[in-house]
């Protein structure tokens, strides 16, 4: 690897891995909130946002030391193009296991879901969400890629990350920052994603996969030539040191890629 990614494995999910991960978002949401008074996340789905509820629902509201959603803005990483209250719905799913369950007293973010008006037609959807995006981060012609704060990622079997997938032309795009996918290995078919340039711009991000079904992705993504190729060894490649993997033992179970030890 060209510049060393951050490779965890912890024991257990509940116990290591989520109070690693807490610790690690919450410096993210430090350094942004002192930069510009606003954390900017995007979330994948998958198994991602349970984690991240584990991981930052538990606060006291009376310590300093918390997730402050007032300061947040939530973005999709990448979404499907089904109704915000569909079962497959990205957003649906972020909002069950996260959204809902914040306290008032941990403020409440911003969240910006894709135009449910737009859903026959996943390219508009995709133009639809950038335009949201130039609106946030300054306009397209003055910043050549919006920069969140922090991707919070899962990582596919295949080595898919976002909607980005193993040999599809989407991974090709060096321009546009919101792309559309009609043909997803993964259903639904029809779905919008970050671009790889996008999501290689990030000041932070963060892959969370854990079980024994990662493992052999996991081993060609960190070993070898071919998996440097598939979308997330593209996103090491690309961001290197700005990339922190939170795995389970399962996951890297004969992953000889050097591991960190914990965040905390
Ligand atoms: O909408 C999607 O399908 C996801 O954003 C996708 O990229 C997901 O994050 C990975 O497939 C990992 O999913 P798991 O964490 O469930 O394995």
């Amino acid at each position: 690897m060209t510049r060393p990614v951050n490779l965890y494995s912890f024991p257990s999910v509940d116990a290591d891995l989520a109070p690693n991960l807490r610790r690690y978002v919450l410096d993210a949401q430090n350094e942004a909130v002192k930069r510009h008074n606003t954390f900017r996340v995007a979330v994948s789905g998958g198994s991602l946002p349970k984690v991240l509820a584990k991981a930052l629902l538990a606060d006291d509201p009376a310590s300093a030391d918390r997730a402050d959603f007032s300061k947040w803005e939530i973005f999709y990483a990448d979404e499907r193009c089904v109704p915000l209250t569909h079962e497959d719905s990205n957003h649906a799913l972020v909002k069950a296991e996260l959204l809902d369950k914040i306290p008032a007293a941990l403020g409440t973010p911003k969240v910006f879901p894709i135009d449910e008006t737009l859903l026959d037609n996943p390219q508009e959807a995709a133009d639809a969400y950038e335009k949201t995006l130039v609106s946030i981060f300054a306009a397209r012609d003055s910043v050549k890629l919006p920069l969140f704060d922090l991707l919070l990622l899962g990582c596919g079997p295949d080595g898919h990350t976002c909607s980005l997938f193993p040999s599809y032309p989407q991974l090709r795009e060096t321009d546009a920052w919101v792309l559309s996918i009609e043909d997803s290995p993964k259903p639904p078919p029809k779905r919008i994603t970050l671009s790889l340039p996008v999501v290689q711009h990030a000041a932070r991000t963060a892959f969370v996969a854990t079980g024994a079904g990662k493992k052999e992705v996991l081993k060609s993504i960190f070993e070898t030539e071919e998996g440097r190729q598939l979308p997330c060894g593209l996103v090491n490649e690309g961001a290197g040191e700005r990339v922190s993997w939170f795995c389970d033992a399962a996951a890297t179970d004969g992953v000889s890629y050097p591991r960190r030890g914990s965040v905390i």
